[in-house]
């Protein structure tokens, strides 16, 4: 056998060994993706963080409802509609609610983001020899890397004490837009030829200004963008405990492992292209569609193409629409309803208009097309990852940002439960697995097998 032949045969076995026969999930009543039979998920938890409904389950039936998200009880809605005469920053404020429980007056806002403000700093040589150095080519393992070898930086990273907690979580939604443009300039230089631009950050800006000016060559940018990009992240900071990237902070955490460990494993966990990585999914596969489709604005011809994708036979062939379906949400994500808003507002009478139409297209074909394809019935609505991509498209962040922006959000609401699981938790989650061995197999030495 040659190399090659070698390697092979230690593929062949992998769909063999790893199949577990359909009929056994259904024998030991095994919840899928924890998932009840009618979708609903499998309560794993409590928590007082935040509220993500989307449907009303009543004598066993579930009903579909429009989608709503509260933040430690406030929805999502009144939260970014606060038109107050001094229209502050918002995701400072958002951060401040997720962790410490409530809105913040105006002197605890002030010193909250004093103390965001003086974490921004790296530690020492950290650029150039940890993120400029065998950088990866997506950010996302950049981002987990680097949050991984922030622990060598902290004396005290074992500590699980509150005052630690509490700093090491603060320092990281300081740092993380940060290491992420970095991170970009660093990736732009090694894969694409592109320039190394290392903007410092502007002591007193806010995050979105903060990522604005590092990520800008001329650090120019007008306040609305910078408006728009802290509502992006404010959409983008919570959504319950059972997302996955939630949950697998929650898992980790109960392990009673260290803050780094947890965030860097978070951060793998959102990546994947059916949760945060579906912002980057969406672009890319809009670009496929218009690629081969002659008339975007033909329901018929954008209809066909998602049938070829329905069907794996077009884009990754995994067969998913991306930005569409939701765990929870069956009538609308309210996020999805805001950065819908948004994009049109941004794209009408530009030349993004077109593009705009095509998603539109993309967001009320795709149920009906999964139905006829597939015979799937489940209530479908395009979820906050439809027109994220596009947003930030029009506001020239580019693609390799997407899903690193949704982190750097995110990482406020990874911390409020890594310190609920903490102080609520008490117990290693472990749930159980069945076996289908039903007895024990006779041992063979290797000269027998
Ligand atoms: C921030 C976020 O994480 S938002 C979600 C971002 N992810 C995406 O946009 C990826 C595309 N969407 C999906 O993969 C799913 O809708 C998820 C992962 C978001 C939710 O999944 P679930 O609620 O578990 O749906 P579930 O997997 O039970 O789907 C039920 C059926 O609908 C199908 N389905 C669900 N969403 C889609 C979709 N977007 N495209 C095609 N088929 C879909 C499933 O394949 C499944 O079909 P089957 O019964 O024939 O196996
Ligand atoms: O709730 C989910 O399953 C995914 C999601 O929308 C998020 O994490 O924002």
């Amino acid at each position: 056998m040659n190399d090659e032949e070698k390697k092979f045969a230690l593929y062949e076995n992998f769909q063999k060994v790893n199949s577990i026969a359909p009929e056994f999930f259904e024998q030991y009543e095994v919840k899928r993706g924890l998932r009840n039979p009618d979708g609903t998920g499998v309560i794993a938890g409590i928590t007082n963080i935040a509220n993500v409904h989307g449907y009303v389950v009543s004598d066993g039936v579930k009903t579909p409802d429009e989608g709503q998200l509260r933040y430690r009880g406030y929805d999502l809605y009144d939260l970014l509609e606060d038109d107050s005469s001094d229209r502050r920053f918002s995701f400072e404020e958002v951060s401040y609610l997720l962790l410490m429980g409530e809105l913040p007056t105006k002197e605890q806002l002030a010193r909250f983001v004093s103390v965001i403000d003086a974490e921004r700093e790296l530690p020492d040589g950290f650029t150039a020899s940890l993120i400029m150095r065998n950088t990866p080519p997506d950010i996302m393992n950049l981002l987990a890397r680097s949050i991984l070898l922030l622990y060598a930086f902290d004396e005290n990273a074992e500590d699980r004490a509150p005052q630690h907690e509490i700093h090491t979580a603060i320092s990281l939604i300081s740092r993380v837009p940060r290491i992420m443009v970095l991170a970009y300039y660093a990736q732009q230089a090694k894969y694409n030829n592109g320039s190394m631009i290392m903007h410092r950050f502007i002591p007193g800006q806010s995050t979105a200004e903060t990522i604005l000016s590092m990520l800008r060559p001329d650090r120019q940018f007008t306040p609305d963008e910078a408006r728009m990009l802290d509502v992006m992240l404010c959409l983008h900071a919570e959504h319950g405990g059972g997302n996955n990237s939630t949950f697998t902070t929650r898992v980790v955490t109960s392990a009673d492992t260290d803050a780094y460990s947890t965030y860097a494993a978070a951060i793998g966990s959102l990546k994947g292209w059916k949760h945060g990585g579906a912002n980057h999914q969406v672009l890319a596969m809009q670009q496929e569609i218009k690629e081969n489709v002659q008339d975007w604005s033909d329901e018929g011809q954008v209809a066909d193409y998602l049938a070829k994708i329905v069907n794996k036979e077009a884009f990754d062939r995994t067969g998913l629409v991306y930005g569409m379906g939701h765990a929870v949400y069956t009538i609308s994500d309210p996020r999805a309803v805001i950065l819908k808003k948004f994009a049109e507002r941004l794209a009408v009478g530009t030349e993004y208009e077109a593009e705009f139409e095509l998603l539109q297209n993309i967001e009320r074909l795709a149920p009906e097309v999964i139905l006829k394809e597939k015979g799937t019935n489940k209530d479908m609505c395009a979820n906050v990852d439809m027109y994220s991509g596009f947003v930030y498209s029009m506001m020239g962040i580019p693609e390799d940002l997407f899903t690193p922006l949704f982190a750097c959000a995110r990482m406020a609401g990874w911390a409020a439960h890594r310190f609920e699981e903490i102080v609520s938790g008490k117990r290693i989650i472990r749930p159980a697995y069945k076996t289908t061995h039903s007895g024990k197999r006779p041992y063979k030495s290797i000269d027998e097998r």
